[in-house]
C-alpha cells in the first residue's frame, strides 16, 4: 500500500536528508517548511492533513537555536511543544502515524552510563525543556502508531551545524579551543533519515513509544573537532578545554550518551560508527 507522507521542517538538516533518500521510494512525500506549513498554525495543520490525506507525519521541524532559546522561550515553546501537540491531535484525528524527533538535551547529563529511554529526564536548558514538553504532549494525546525518537549532536551537509563550523574555523585559524568535558554521540542526519524511513511502515503500536538513535560510539566535542581536522588534514591545533572556559547562555549536559538497543532490536537497524559517518558527510561537504 502506498503512503502519503508529510515531512515538516523539510528544509532543515534532517528534512533535507529525508528528501534525498525519498527519491528512491514509491510513497508520496510532501516536504513543507515554515512558509508552506507553519506547524504552530492549528487550522493550517488540520487542513493540510485533510486536503492531502496524510498517512504519516515525520516531524523534523523544530526551534533548534539552543542559546537563543534562553531568551526566546515563547517562540521555542510554540514550535517544540505547542505545535507538537497540534500535530499529535491532527495525527489522532486523521489516523496518521507520527514520528517525532526529540533530543538528548532532555537529560541533565549527570549520569555516567548510557541513558535508557525511560530514565529520568530533567533538562538543564530552555531548549531541552521545550522539547520535553513536546514529548509529554504527544504521550498525553496518544495517537496510535506513533513514536518519539531522541537523537543528539546532529550534522549534515545541509544547514548549519558543528561540523561545518569546525571546517570554517579550521580553515581560518591556527588553533581552536573546544570543550572536552561534554560527552555524547554525534549523529549524521542521513543515517537517522534512513532509520526513520525504515521505521514508519513497521509501526503498529497502540501506546506512544520512545526510542533513541545516534551513531555508534562516544566522544567529546573536542574529540569530534579533532577528528574533523584530522580527516580533512586541516592545519589547526585543537585544544581541549573545560566547559567553564567556553561560557554560553545555555547550560549543556556533561554526559548525554543514549542507549539504542530498543531501536536496533525492534526495527532490525544496524547503526554506523560516528567516525565512519563523519567521513561520509565530509566527503560530500569537501569534494
Ligand atoms: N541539530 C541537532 O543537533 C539536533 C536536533 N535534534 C532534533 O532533530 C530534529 C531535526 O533537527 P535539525 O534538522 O537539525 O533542525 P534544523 O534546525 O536544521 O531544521 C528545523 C527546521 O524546522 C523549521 N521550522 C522552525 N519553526 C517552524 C514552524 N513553526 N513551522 C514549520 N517549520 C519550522 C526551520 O525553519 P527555519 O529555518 O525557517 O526556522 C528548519 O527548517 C528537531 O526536532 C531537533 O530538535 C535533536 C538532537 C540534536
Ligand atoms: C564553536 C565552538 C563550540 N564549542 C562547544 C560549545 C558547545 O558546548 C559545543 C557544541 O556547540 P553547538 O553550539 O554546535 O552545539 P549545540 O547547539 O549545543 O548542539 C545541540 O543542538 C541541539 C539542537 C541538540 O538537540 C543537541 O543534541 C546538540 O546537538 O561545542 C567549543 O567548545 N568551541 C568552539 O569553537
Amino acid at each position: 500500500m502506498s503512503n502519503t507522507i508529510l515531512v515538516t521542517g523539510g528544509a532543515g538538516q534532517l528534512g533535507s536528508e529525508i528528501r534525498v533518500l525519498s527519491k528512491e521510494l514509491s510513497d508520496t512525500f510532501y516536504f513543507t517548511d515554515r512558509n508552506e506549513l507553519d506547524i504552530t498554525d492549528r487550522d493550517a495543520v488540520f487542513n493540510f492533513f485533510k486536503d492531502n490525506a496524510i498517512d504519516v507525519v515525520l516531524n523534523c521541524a523544530a526551534y533548534t537555536a539552543v542559546d537563543k532559546a534562553e531568551t526566546e522561550k515563547e517562540n521555542a515553546d510554540a514550535v517544540n511543544h505547542i505545535a507538537v501537540k497540534i500535530l499529535a491531535e491532527a495525527a489522532k484525528m486523521y489516523n496518521a502515524k507520527l514520528l517525532h524527533v526529540s533530543t538528548d538535551y532532555v537529560f541533565n547529563g549527570e549520569g555516567f552510563k548510557p541513558y535508557g529511554s525511560n530514565d529520568k529526564v530533567s533538562p538543564v536548558n530552555e531548549y531541552g525543556s521545550t522539547k520535553l514538553r513536546g514529548e509529554e504532549a504527544i504521550k498525553e494525546v496518544s495517537p496510535k502508531n506513533s513514536v518519539i525518537i531522541r537523537t543528539s549532536w546532529v550534522y549534515s551537509s545541509f544547514g548549519n551545524n558543528f561540523v561545518k563550523t569546525m571546517l570554517r574555523l579550521g580553515a581560518e585559524k591556527d588553533s581552536l579551543n573546544v570543550i572536552s568535558d561534554q560527552v555524547g554521540s554525534p549523529t549524521y542526519a542521513r543515517d537517522l533519515a534512513e532509520a526513520m524511513l525504515k521505521i514508519y511502515p513497521l509501526l503498529t503500536n497502540e501506546e506512544v513509544m520512545v526510542y533513541q538513535y545516534t551513531n555508534e560510539g562516544v566522544c567529546s566535542w573536542y574529540d569530534f573537532a579533532d577528528a574533523i581536522m584530522e580527516i580533512e588534514n586541516l592545519d589547526c591545533e585543537v585544544h581541549p578545554i573545560p566547559t567553564e572556559q567556553y561560557p554560553t547562555p545555555a547550560k549543556r549536559p556533561h554526559y548525554s550518551v543514549m542507549n539504542k538497543t530498543e531501536i536496533k532490536n525492534d526495527f532490525n537497524i544496524s547503526i554506523p560508527h560516528w567516525r565512519n559517518s563523519l567521513k561520509s558527510c565530509l566527503s560530500i561537504l569537501t569534494h
